[in-house]
């Protein structure tokens, strides 16, 4: 019997761009080494766990390194987002049916270079494809031309949330003085294709068109809504954190190899805002890289869609030091302290989507910052601007 296969393309390699030279205002991330976690010396396991709980107090954002992928993987995974992307491989049909339908809540698909709409916002230059699970069990729902490369694209990508992002939720279950595996088992969501309710992103960040690059935004202030992301460092400087100590933007350096982690609203609230979602933004890169193309590729980890978006009752540390109601979480607070119910995963974060990326929103000032404030189902979400 003769089992057909279909023969690989070759495709270009991915070659880094060179880093940016420019001296920046660079944020300090915490770096943590994940194959510490299993480390035989207690000591090592214990600055690891002090190391992780400074960098979610701090501003919510870390690298990790060391965490099981070799970097020919990655770079293999980079050189498929761009083939995908600038190979000109997506059909006009495929681009046309398989477009993204931000209103229902949900990024799956291709999206286009104007807007996060329908197709009918201005160009952004922001090109992407989207896998949810459904993404990854049909094949009339992605691009035919990565096809020979699915086998890979699957590999990775549950290797990264069922091994790397299960161990990232072991350490900060770890952090809350919980078993091992508690966020693992009773938060994260992992019963599904690849990411289960989460998902993750192939994405190329085009330059502007030539007087708009300055410090243009290409993603609003915001924060992630699921609980943690996986961004993995890319040589572009384009992405930026908010310092809560010093009130302001602050770019990230590329690490080569590193995932840059940021947490989301969902453990900040299910943490009684213990974790703080990291207030992230794109921009501009500097002047030197500003000609070029910005390749991406991303992790979007979700919480179960049927857990009620409240505070999870059994952690020592939050019983020991009580709640902490600022933030997004502050603002569920006000919600649940008042009796009121408050919604389920799911339908927050579809709200949250359905208009997410739509715009500049209302700006407020608050003690000299200036934020921009939106309401989803009655809560108000507040982002530096
Ligand atoms: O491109 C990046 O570095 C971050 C993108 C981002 O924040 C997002 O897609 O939520
Ligand atoms: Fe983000």
């Amino acid at each position: 019997m003769s089992i057909a296969t279909t023969a690989k393309p070759v495709i270009p390699p991915w070659v880094p761009p060179p880093a940016t030279k420019e001296d920046l205002d660079w944020a300090s991330l915490k770096t943590l080494d994940l194959s510490k976690l299993d480390s035989d010396d207690p000591a090592e396991v214990q600055q690891l766990l002090e190391d992780a709980k400074y960098a979610i107090k701090q501003d919510g954002f870390l690298y990790l390194t060391n965490y099981g992928i070799p970097l020919e993987k990655l770079h293999r995974q980079f050189s498929i987002a761009q083939y995908l992307l600038d190979g000109n491989v997506i059909t006009d049909d495929e681009k046309k049916r398989l477009e993204i339908q931000q209103h229902t809540g949900s990024y799956a698909g291709y999206k286009p270079m104007k807007g996060w709409g329908a197709g009918n916002g201005s160009y952004d230059g922001i090109e992407n494809f989207t896998f949810y699970s459904p993404q990854m069990e049909d094949p009339h729902k992605r691009p035919a031309a990565l096809e020979p490369f699915m086998d890979e694209v699957k590999e990775f990508w549950s290797y990264a949330h069922d091994n790397v992002n299960r161990r990232l939720l072991k350490l900060l279950s770890r952090v809350l003085e919980l078993p091992d595996d508690y966020l693992w088992d009773n938060v994260q969501s992992h019963q599904g294709d690849t990411c289960a309710e989460g998902y993750f992103r192939f994405v190329v960040y085009r330059p502007m068109a030539e007087g708009q690059e300055g410090s243009s935004m290409r993603i609003h202030g915001h924060h992630d809504i699921g609980t943690t992301t996986l961004l993995f460092s890319v040589p572009i400087t384009a992405l930026q954190v908010w310092n809560s100590v010093e009130n302001k933007w602050q770019w990230v350096k590329y690490k080569p190899g590193a995932l840059v982690v940021n947490l989301g609203e969902s453990l900040e609230i299910l943490t009684g805002g213990h974790f703080v979602a990291t207030k992230h933004r794109v921009v501009s890169p500097p002047k030197d890289q500003q000609h070029l193309p910005r390749l991406s590729c991303a992790m979007f980890c979700s919480a179960r869609g049927d857990l009620k978006v409240s505070p999870l009752q059994d952690s020592p540390l939050i019983k020991r030091e009580g709640l902490v109601k600022t933030g997004v979480y502050g603002e569920f607070a006000k919600l649940l302290d008042a009796g009121m119910d408050v919604p389920d995963h799911d339908s927050w974060r579809r709200a949250r989507r359905a208009y997410a990326q739509q715009g500049p929103a209302k700006q407020v000032e608050i003690s000299g910052v200036k934020y921009s404030e939106e309401v989803f189902n009655n809560i108000k979400v507040y982002v530096p601007v």
